[in-house]
């Protein structure tokens, strides 16, 4: 059986950061993202007796043993789940700057889940399908879904109700998210790596616990009652906390360049000329600027003019996991 699936990145406004369990990927806080239009990975899986083994294409090349290894440890999950023993053949294109590190572990999890489960005739939808992308990369358990989405973390062992939830579709609120790309040389603590040692050695955690708890509940009134000045201020409230943790690690590490502190003293005269815009920053130094689509221009505008700022991608909302 062959299937192919489309999903799309999003972007944490209340961050995950910090596993309860490695094995299980479950979180020890719930996040908050928005679903992105712009980038997406599109992934074809298809099951066959005649393989002896699973093969992964990345974007028409073929990938790494260590990257193939990654597709057949979250294949034998989907093998384990529907009984289907056979090897398969997964190609992925990702339409994501990967150059520029973003996220695309998201969208590519959430594919292959996707489109594994449904060539292994699972059939997997919902929150069922959410379980199964969690298992490849946390953050991938939002992108089933469009819009705004909020990933509970449940509270079982099993992490049998650890998955994501849509919280609004992508019509209902548009925004506009910038994605502002810097030259970066710096070599990227992955996500995954990071959280662990902050967890284990930062001071400032359970300070962080309590904020992104709190911080959670208050953007999710923002979004119910459509307040993007309220949205803003949280969400960026909340990615500077994530970003503090960092710095109480042993040994600490950061992620941001002097060029992010650029873009957010920019951002921040912005705000004091009266244009709501905010900054929201992941495991790496790029920045996302969210504004409302009125103010996009503007603020697309006055970020070009940073000499470190490389390239700048608009995104606004987008859709949830589709069948090709
Ligand atoms: O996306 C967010 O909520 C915030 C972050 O991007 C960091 F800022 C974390 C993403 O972590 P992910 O790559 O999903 O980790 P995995 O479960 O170890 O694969």
């Amino acid at each position: 059986m062959k299937a192919t699936a489309k999903a799309h990145t999003n972007i944490a406004l209340i961050k995950y950061w910090g596993k309860r369990n490695e094995e299980l990927i479950l979180p020890t806080n719930s996040s908050l993202s928005i679903t992105l239009d712009r980038f997406y990975t599109e992934t074809t899986v298809e099951f066959n007796e005649q393989l002896t083994s699973d093969s992964f294409y990345l974007n028409g090349e073929q990938a790494s043993e260590k990257e193939t290894l990654k597709v057949t440890k979250f294949l034998n999950l989907v093998r384990e789940l529907s009984g289907d023993t056979r090897h398969a053949t997964v190609s992925s294109t990702n339409h994501v700057p990967t150059a520029a590190g973003f996220a695309s572990s998201a969208s590519g999890y959430a594919a292959l889940a996707a489109a594994a489960s449904k060539a292994s005739g699972l059939q997997l939808e919902g929150e069922e399908l959410s379980k199964l992308a969690r298992r490849g990369s946390g953050s991938a358990c939002r992108s089933i879904y469009g819009g705004f989405v909020e990933w509970q973390k449940g509270t079982k062992d099993d992490g049998s109700d650890s998955y994501a939830v849509p919280i609004l579709e992508q019509e209902a609120w548009d925004l506009s998210i910038l994605s502002v790309m810097i030259e970066s040389k710096q070599k990227k603590i992955l996500s995954r790596e990071g959280m662990k040692r902050t967890v284990e050695t930062s001071p400032f955690y359970d300070g962080w616990l309590k904020a992104t708890e709190e911080e959670l509940q208050i953007a999710k009134k923002a979004i119910e009652k459509r307040d993007f000045e309220l949205l803003g201020e949280t969400l960026e409230k909340n990615a500077f906390k994530m970003h503090a943790t960092t710095l109480g690690a042993d040994p600490p590490f950061f992620y941001w360049q002097p060029a992010t502190l650029e873009i957010i003293d920019y951002v921040q005269q912005l705000r004091s000329q009266g244009v709501l815009a905010y900054v929201t920053i992941d495991a790496g130094p790029n920045v996302k600027v969210i504004c409302e689509p009125k103010d996009e221009q503007k603020v697309y505008q006055t970020l070009s003019e940073i000499d470190s700022v490389k390239e700048i991608f608009v995104c606004h909302p987008g859709p949830g996991i589709s069948y090709l």
